[in-house]
């Protein structure tokens, strides 16, 4: 029996926390999960599942016009009705999270937690509650660019729940946030301008294969201004002046901020705990512990070179579950972690870079996979994948710009992991015809 009201505490409801959370108390483990907003946190609520049901239309929209001819008359993107419809789609997710926790045995607590000692936790300034071990996974916020006048800009949850359209939409910033978004705004009408901090969007992923998503977008009317050193908003009217450049000024009527997201480490009372952390997270050590032994963090709230992603939140928050049910003891040991970004062309990417590989000397293959048969079934004209392999022709990186790429790499996830020889990719039969047919056969 624990001293403490719970076993393992958690800040914060995300993916980070319930994936793993789930089931380590239907072991019988006493597990309490404190949360200030909306149960499931970013992922669902405002992050993953929202973004993809707004682009669906998108994609639905760009196989229409591949396939015009084929298919006839023009579909257009009901932006009211998009908004409407990703709402009815996440609506439920909170209360079917929540079911889960609650179901196998977790206690829910509602407000904003701060620790007051490395084994107490005060909610709201009200109710303390203490745990033998307790996981910080706090998550991120959106950062916002650091400009006079920098609160009249809105954040992607703003931009999800707009009810109309805008019709000139300034996008700041040409990350992840602003490229999907400025796919899903132009395809719906809007007339965007990407205004970048440098000269390359996308810095994560293969720079030629961002061009083609660029020059895309660019022949689709979206601009995009580099080096444009946004230096102040300003309402004019209905009206955002932004001004950038050289004293230039741009007249929109949204401004959407995706600066990056910065985590929430701030006022939870961390330094008198004695959790350290950095600009970027939540130091950790290779078992996810803090500098404070009985405290732990998981997900984005952790300063790492690991993608800050849901994948990598899920296997955090799983493996602090073994770690917490006496079934792992090692180190904390990363899989391939894929990444992709939903542009229309989307790019995604898994293992060694490009550049790496060059430097490295490593087989690099290069598929124009627009030429496939398959394809070509949807009149796919953008399509390349970079496979890249060791000294034992072991697959050891991956990545592909295409309207399928997300399914191409994920496809590949079993090579790349187990490091598949020949005879072992041999014995994979995938469906046929399908993506990971046409992936495989490249191996
Ligand atoms: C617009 C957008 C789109 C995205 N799309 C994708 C995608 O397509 N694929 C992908 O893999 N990733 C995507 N991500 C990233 C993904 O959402 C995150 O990596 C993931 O949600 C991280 O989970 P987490 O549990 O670490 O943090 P979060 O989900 O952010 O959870 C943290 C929780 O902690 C709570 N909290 C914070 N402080 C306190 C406190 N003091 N007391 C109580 N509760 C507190 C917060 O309210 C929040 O609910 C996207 C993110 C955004 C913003
Ligand atoms: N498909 C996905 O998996 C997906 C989608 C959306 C978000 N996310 C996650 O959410 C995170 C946040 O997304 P994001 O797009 O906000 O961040 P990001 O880090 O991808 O991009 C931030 C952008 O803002 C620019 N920037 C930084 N400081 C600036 C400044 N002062 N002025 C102007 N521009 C500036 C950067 O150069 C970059 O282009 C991502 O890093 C990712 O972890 C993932």
């Amino acid at each position: 029996m624990t001293k403490y009201d719970y076993d393992v505490l958690y800040l914060g409801s995300g993916h980070a926390t319930f994936d793993g959370a789930i089931p380590l108390a239907a072991t019988g483990v006493k597990v309490g999960v404190i949360e200030s907003g909306l149960i499931g946190g970013t992922c669902p609520n405002r992050g993953c599942n929202a973004k993809i049901t707004l682009d669906q239309p998108v994609v639905l929209t760009r196989l229409a016009e591949r396939l015009n001819g084929v298919v006839n008359g023009d579909l257009t993107v009901d932006w009211s009705a998009n908004v409407a419809n990703k709402q009815a789609v996440i609506d439920g997710l909170p209360k079917m999270i929540a079911g889960l926790m609650t179901q196998s045995g977790i206690t829910l607590l509602n407000g904003n937690g701060v620790l007051i000692d490395n084994h107490t936790i005060e909610i709201n300034g009200q109710q303390r509650v203490t745990g033998d071990k307790i996981v910080l996974s706090m998550g991120q916020r959106p950062n916002h660019i650091d400009v006079p006048g920098t609160e009249i800009a809105h954040d992607s949850t703003d931009f999800m729940n707009l009810k109309e359209l805008p019709k000139h939409l300034a996008i700041l910033g040409s990350g992840y946030i602003s490229m999907e978004f400025a796919t899903i705004a132009n395809a719906a009408g809007s007339d965007v301008t990407v205004l970048m901090h440098g000269d390359t969007a996308l810095r994560q992923f293969y720079q030629p294969f961002v061009k083609q998503v660029v020059d895309n977008l660019s022949t689709r009317g979206v601009q995009f201004v580099p080096q444009a050193n946004v230096s102040g908003l300003e309402e004019n009217g209905d009206q955002v002046i932004v001004t950038y450049g050289d004293d230039e000024a741009l007249a929109v009527d949204y401004v959407l901020d995706a600066t990056g997201r910065i985590p929430n480490v701030e006022n939870l009372g961390l330094e008198t705990v004695g959790v350290d952390y950095t600009e970027k997270g939540i130091t950790v050590n290779d078992h996810l512990q803090t500098s404070v032994d009985n405290i732990y963090a998981s997900g984005d709230v952790i300063d790492k070179t690991q993608p800050k992603l849901t994948p990598t939140a899920i296997f955090e928050s799983k493996y602090l579950s073994s770690v917490f049910q006496g079934k792992e003891v090692g180190p904390i040991n990363y899989p391939v972690i894929p990444s992709v970004v939903f542009t229309s062309p989307r790019i995604a990417k898994a293992g060694v870079t490009v550049e790496y590989a060059e430097q490295k000397d490593c087989k690099i293959v290069r598929n124009h996979i627009a030429d496939d048969w398959y394809r070509q079934v949807d009149k796919q004209t953008i399509g390349d994948s970079f496979l890249m392999f060791d000294d034992d022709q072991k697959l050891v990186g991956a990545t592909e710009v295409s309207e399928k790429a997300d399914d191409a790499i994920n496809t590949l996830l079993p090579a790349l992991e187990f490091h598949l020889d020949a005879k072992q990719i041999g014995r994979i039969v995938p469906l046929f015809p399908s993506i990971g047919a046409s992936a495989w056969e490249k191996l």
